[in-house]
């Protein structure tokens, strides 16, 4: 008998079991069905045998299995069918390799927790019992394959059952089922066998009626229903380099397996993911793509409320990398999000040692958290100078305007340091290692804290209503909806609904602000409320954004971009001047609109979006507009062109320096602007500032760090450097017209200032170079502070002491901008620029010096109400003066200005020396000979 492998006794009539039994050690299978109906209890004799593998007890009349079951421990197969038991013993869990338990028909009431301990579990057989629970825990049998549960008196179900990610058949019929698990359609297996059946159940939720049409159905009303019932919605982005593993780690996340990413499959710009991992938290997963060329549009995407993954190759990390690889992603988000979440992720730990990568972590978290102290320490001494400034000015009896100001603005920035340092990131002290290869080690680990984490965050519950407008909003068909579009739709839908919702903050749009800020927080839809142009924009699609900027963001351009007939046939473009215009792109970021609709229509997108997508490009400041004249040749003929900056490789043209000397030309003023970040400005801060001056500029020529522009008669220069970790973007402006100066500061300055608010923590110093020591060449200027910008020249105060040299005084219209509406006292203000750059230049040669732009400002200055009569005796006409008064209504000084410049151009025939005795003859004619002495006495003129 020790050879016995099989044994059935089906039908017998069996009392007892010898002891003998245990004599049959190769026995694997043991059919015993219906052969011991006399018996209440299994024989203790039948747990001796350990190499069975097969039990079948079926059609007896047990109440009970004993603990001794535990000895069957190499069973698979165990059949209990048609028996009468009421409990189940803990022991029986402890049957390792059990595929296959089948218990059905019995009077079992519950299913004991410890049933996750088979994990071996195949099938598992219910039906017809009288289970009213089952335990949660069943849900971590992740290898089942057959669940049967019909017949019983099932009131629920856990919500967890999405998990049992490979069943094929689950029967639910004939139980007390009101509710289904919201996640069941999760369950794809059964989608594709169709083995699920629920019929004689009193459900409503899903309604029966939906679960009688079929599968397909059922699963599309759970996910509807879900969506409207989920609590937390959450935004969960990843972030890092180019190839740090980013979509294989969203892979391993969302499908629990290994799928590492090819190099094919390279993330554009940004991909959104939906992920439910389960039945109360949905998040949006934002994976960015890691090249440089899409860091113009990850800002847009960024907000606090996200919980931020950064990750990077553990691999490719050194020291040296660890800006490229960690520091700035940190910062970026650092800067820009405040209340937000980090994680640190380094995967490719399957490539590196143990050792070298805690190594590695090490110099990372060093790395990080001494640059945040140093940043912290920077921060707290800037905010103590500021204080003890403000103690200062506090005892000091002011009484001045001027001083005020300074004072205020003193005080906003040492309130907006405070804001800072605050609410400062919490930075991670750990790193999660990981693998996203087949082992997928430490994944289970990541993933266990990302719930924790967003579980223990606040919870986000969509109202019903909101849920609804969503709904009808993603269901236009429109790609963007106007501000108008989206109130529409927002009163409509809420109207119907919940009318107290409508009006929550006393007005429609209020409230739909409101509501629009929340989806856009949960990743829903897009909407830059602190952006003027872009807020009258809803993305209700974010893919339309992706869309748009995957187009021309495109690391691969070159190679995928390819001309095809049909397509340049429809975009107007022949082969010919397709390469032309490809190599105008990638070299100088010089788009047509031909190349645009190419594009576009090369990426499936339709024409229609063309005029759409130029709009929103402008509006995000990622391009401006050039004129086709000034464009290269390969270019002429094009109906519009676009710069995008971020493109230029350029270097500084080689005749700079030419373009803009570096000793500043006689008679100019120079008006220095600067912005001082620690170690880099925010990224795309340049580009963006670039595609934003483009309105108060006239021509400009571009390179990679800088562009040298003009308007009018004055010239200016933007120019990043890094230089001894300082990075800076400065801002000059040359030329002899004052007011001109300072409004092309003015408006460049308050530019960038907007743009700086999208990363709100990002610390900066502003300041204004002190014309007086650029132009005598000093090498430590004096800084005046950015705020001087704000505010305008004191009445009256024309000279300053420059602090460098305190016996040197300065003309005061240096340092603060003049008041564009008062006008009166520009004369003097031009005076002391006069005598001031006479004292510097030294210059003796009169003539020259009275005709430059200065002098006749100068002139103008003296004239006053009189000078019609010198324009007449300027030969000038009634009429053209009369012109000139109406183009320059209350502004005499801009009148007189007008009037001497226009004689000036038409005396072009004259040398200098004839035009300064016409100039003097007719300030005689004029009964200025005030004037004229004047003048030559300050330009040194002789008769
Ligand atoms: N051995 C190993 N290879 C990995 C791992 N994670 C990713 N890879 C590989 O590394 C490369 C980059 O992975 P991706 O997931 O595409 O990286 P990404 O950060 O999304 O890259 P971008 O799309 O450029 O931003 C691919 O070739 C992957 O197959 C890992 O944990 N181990």
């Amino acid at each position: 008998m020790s050879q016995l492998q099989t044994l059935k006794m089906k039908g017998n009539f069996l009392k007892h079991v010898s002891k003998n039994i245990i004599d049959c050690k190769q026995l694997k299978y043991l059919d015993l069905t219906g052969a011991m109906k006399l018996n209440s209890w299994i024989p203790a004799e039948i747990f001796l045998l350990s190499n069975l593998q097969i039990l079948d007890l079926t059609n007896n009349y047990f109440t009970e299995i004993s603990s001794e079951v535990m000895g069957l421990t190499n069973l698979k197969k165990f059949i209990m069918r048609r028996n009468a038991l009421l409990r189940l013993p803990k022991e029986l869990f402890t049957l390792k390799y059990l595929e296959y338990l089948d218990l059905s028909e019995s009077y079992l009431e519950e299913i004991p927790s410890c049933v996750s301990d088979l994990k071996m579990l195949k099938g598992l057989y219910l039906c017809h019992n009288k289970i009213k629970h089952i335990s949660e825990e069943i849900c971590n049998c992740e290898n089942l394959l057959e669940l049967q549960l019909h017949n019983n008196e099932l009131e629920s179900l856990p919500d967890k059952l999405f998990k049992l990610r490979k069943l094929e058949e689950l029967t639910l019929d004939n139980n007390k089922l009101k509710r289904l698990p919201l996640m069941l359609d999760k369950l794809v297996r059964l989608q594709e066998t169709g083995r699920i059946s629920l019929r004689n159940n009193p459900l409503t939720v899903p309604p029966l009626a939906i679960c009688e049409q079929g599968i397909d159905s059922l699963y599309g009303y759970l996910k509807e229903l879900r969506i409207c019932e989920a609590k937390h919605r959450r935004k969960m982005i990843l972030i890092g380099a180019s190839q740090a593993g980013k979509s294989s780690l969203r892979n391993a996340l969302i499908l629990g397996r290994s799928k590492l990413t090819a190099e094919h499959e390279r993330t554009w710009v940004m991909e959104r993911h939906l992920w439910e991992p389960e039945p109360d938290l949905r998040i949006q997963i934002l994976d960015f793509g890691g090249h440089h060329i899409y860091s113009a549009a990850h800002h847009m995407f960024l907000t606090p409320e996200a919980l931020h993954l950064v990750v990077f190759d553990v691999s490719r990390y050194c020291p040296n990398l660890y800006d490229d690889l960690v520091g700035n992603w940190v910062e970026a988000i650092t800067d820009r999000a405040p209340g937000a979440s980090i994680m640190l992720v380094c995967t490719h730990s399957d490539l590196v040692s143990r050792e070298e990568i805690e190594e590695k972590i090490q110099d990372i978290l060093d790395k990080m958290h001494t640059e945040e102290e140093s940043k912290l320490g920077g921060l707290k001494t800037e905010l103590q100078r500021l204080e003890s400034e403000l103690q200062r000015a506090s005892v000091r009896e002011s009484g001045e305007t001027f001083n005020d100001v300074a004072v205020e603005r003193m005080r906003d920035k040492a309130n907006y340091l405070r804001r800072i340092l605050t609410t400062r990131v919490t930075l991670p002290d750990m790193v999660y290692v990981v693998s996203c290869a087949e082992e997928l080690t430490g994944v289970h680990d990541l993933q266990s804290s990302l719930f924790s984490m967003l579980h223990n965050s606040e919870e986000r519950p969509l109202p019903q209503s909101w849920y609804k407008f969503l709904t009808v909003l993603q269901e236009q068909k429109a790609r963007i909806l106007s501000w108008h579009q989206t109130l529409a739709i927002f009163e409509r839908t809420m109207k119907n609904m919940n009318q107290s919702m409508y009006m929550l903050q006393g007005s429609p749009e209020k409230s739909m602000a409101m509501v629009l800020k929340y989806l856009h927080v949960t990743g829903e839809i897009l909407w830059y409320q602190d952006n003027p142009e872009l807020s009258q924009i809803v993305f209700h699609r974010p893919e339309t954004l992706v869309e748009m900027l995957r187009t021309i963001f495109r690391h691969d351009y070159d190679e995928v971009i390819k001309y095809q007939d049909n397509y340049g046939h429809l975009a107007g473009l022949t082969r010919h001047k397709f390469d032309k215009q490809k190599q105008e792109f990638l070299h100088h970021g010089l788009m047509t609109q031909e190349m645009l609709h190419y594009t576009l229509l090369f990426c499936d997108l339709s024409i229609d979006a063309r005029e759409l997508f130029i709009d929103l490009m402008l509006k995000f400041d990622l391009c401006y507009e050039v004129a086709p004249s000034v464009s290269a040749s390969a270019l002429l003929g094009a109906s519009r062109i676009l710069q995008f900056p971020w493109f230029l490789t350029a270097d500084p043209p080689v005749d700079i320096s030419q373009k803009w000397p570096n000793d500043i030309p006689p008679e100019n003023i120079i008006i220095c602007f600067q912005l001082q970040f620690p170690r880099k400005e925010p990224p795309n801060f340049f580009e963006k500032v670039s595609a934003r001056l483009q309105s108060y500029i006239s021509s400009r020529e571009d390179w990679k760090d800088g562009i040298l522009a003009s308007k009018n008669r004055s010239q200016l220069l933007l120019k990043r450097e890094n230089s001894n970790g300082i990075a800076s973007v400065t801002l000059s402006v040359r030329g002899s017209e004052l007011q001109e100066l300072w409004f092309l500061v003015r408006k460049c300055r308050n530019e960038m200032l907007i743009l700086l608010k999208e990363w709100p923590f990002v610390r900066f110093d502003a300041h204004i170079i002190c014309s007086h020591c650029l132009l005598s060449k000093k090498d430590d200027p004096t800084m005046w502070p950015g705020e001087v910008v704000d505010m305008t020249c004191q009445r009256n105060l024309y000279w300053i002491k420059c602090p460098n040299s305190p016996d040197q005084l300065i003309p005061a219209c240096f340092v603060y901008p003049l008041d564009e509406e008062f006008q009166d006292d520009l004369g003097e203000h031009i005076k002391a620029v006069q005598e001031f750059l006479q004292g510097v230049y030294d210059t003796v040669d009169g003539t020259g010096n009275l005709l430059s732009d200065l002098g006749l400002a100068y002139v103008a200055s003296r004239l006053g109400a009189d000078w019609n009569l010198v324009a007449l005796n300027l030969h000038l006409t009634q009429p053209e003066i009369e012109r000139i008064q109406m183009d320059n209504p209350t502004q005499t000084l801009n009148q007189i200005r007008k009037a001497l410049t226009t004689w000036f151009s038409r005396s072009y025939s004259m040398d200098d020396h004839e035009k300064v005795q016409q100039l003097m003859n007719a300030l005689e004619a004029s009964s200025r000979n005030d004037l004229v002495f004047e003048l030559k006495e300050r330009f040194r003129i002789e008769d």
